[in-house]
């Protein structure tokens, strides 16, 4: 059953002049669907539409069939998604436990056993367990803020550029981490720059331009489609 639809959801941030004109995709569970597209195609744009961070103005957003589409962002994320951010994703002065608390606040009964579970899964964190957040690698830091998106064991988890600033050896680290997500049954949505790793790992991806459906396919045909590869990847 498909997990995530988005149904032609018009949205910007003002009233006169809406980024998003008519966007639609989906995400079933356990798959990576990576969104692609030049800067200011409106891929973040549409992952703050889908959280309820903008209103949707035209379109909806339904989760297994339930209605996302007008919900706060935190009644969004109790229905089952999660958000990483690309920027200020962890509280940088507080330690890896104490944002993993956080990121549990909706579901507070559940905080210590999913907390057990995430030091289990990434030892890392649980290694630096006390240590204050803005003491982590890049890398580092971008797993803790997965990990606080895994806290309300989530349906769909949207990455918002996760590679941005990480080496490429931390980028692969985390891109490995992502399929390890997603292979728990997790439908992930992956808006990135790096487009040739993210096709990599993708099941299939949607390119946006201008704030239109431009293209879509599987991760494979996209990579050799050779329109694609001159203006979106950037190869010849
Ligand atoms: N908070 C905001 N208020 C007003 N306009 C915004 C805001 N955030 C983004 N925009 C505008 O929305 C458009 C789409 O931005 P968006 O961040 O969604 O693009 P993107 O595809 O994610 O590209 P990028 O990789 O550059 O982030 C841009 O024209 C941008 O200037």
């Amino acid at each position: 059953m498909t997990t995530l639809v988005i149904d032609n959801v018009v949205a910007g941030y003002t009233r006169a002049d809406m980024i998003l004109k008519g966007v639609s995709m989906t995400a079933d569970a356990g798959e990576i669907v990576a969104v692609l597209g030049p800067n200011g195609a409106g891929k973040s744009t549409m992952l703050k539409a889908v959280t309820g961070q903008i209103a949707v103005r035209e379109g909806h957003v339904t989760l297994a069939g339930r209605e996302l589409t007008g919900m706060k962002p935190r009644e969004v994320v109790a229905n089952g998604v999660a958000y990483v951010p690309q920027e200020s994703n962890v509280f940088a002065t507080m330690s890896v436990r104490e944002n993993l608390e956080i990121g549990g606040t909706v579901d507070r009964a559940n905080v210590r056993p999913r907390i057990d579970g995430l030091f289990a899964r990434f030892p890392v964190l649980a290694e630096k367990r006390h240590d204050a957040a803005r003491t982590l690698s890049g890398g580092q830091r971008q797993l803790l803020a997965m990990a606080i998106g895994m806290m309300v064991e989530p349906q769909v988890m949207l990455l918002d550029e996760p590679s941005a600033g990480l080496s490429p050896k931390a980028a692969h680290e985390m891109f490995a981490v992502i399929r390890e997500i997603a292979a728990s049954g997790v439908a992930i949505v992956l808006v990135e720059q790096n487009a040739f790793d993210a096709l990599q790992i993708a099941d299939r991806a949607y390119i946006l331009a201008a704030g239109l459906n431009h293209a879509e396919g599987t991760g494979a045909a996209l990579s050799a489609d050779p329109d694609i590869r001159r203006t979106f990847l950037g190869m010849h």
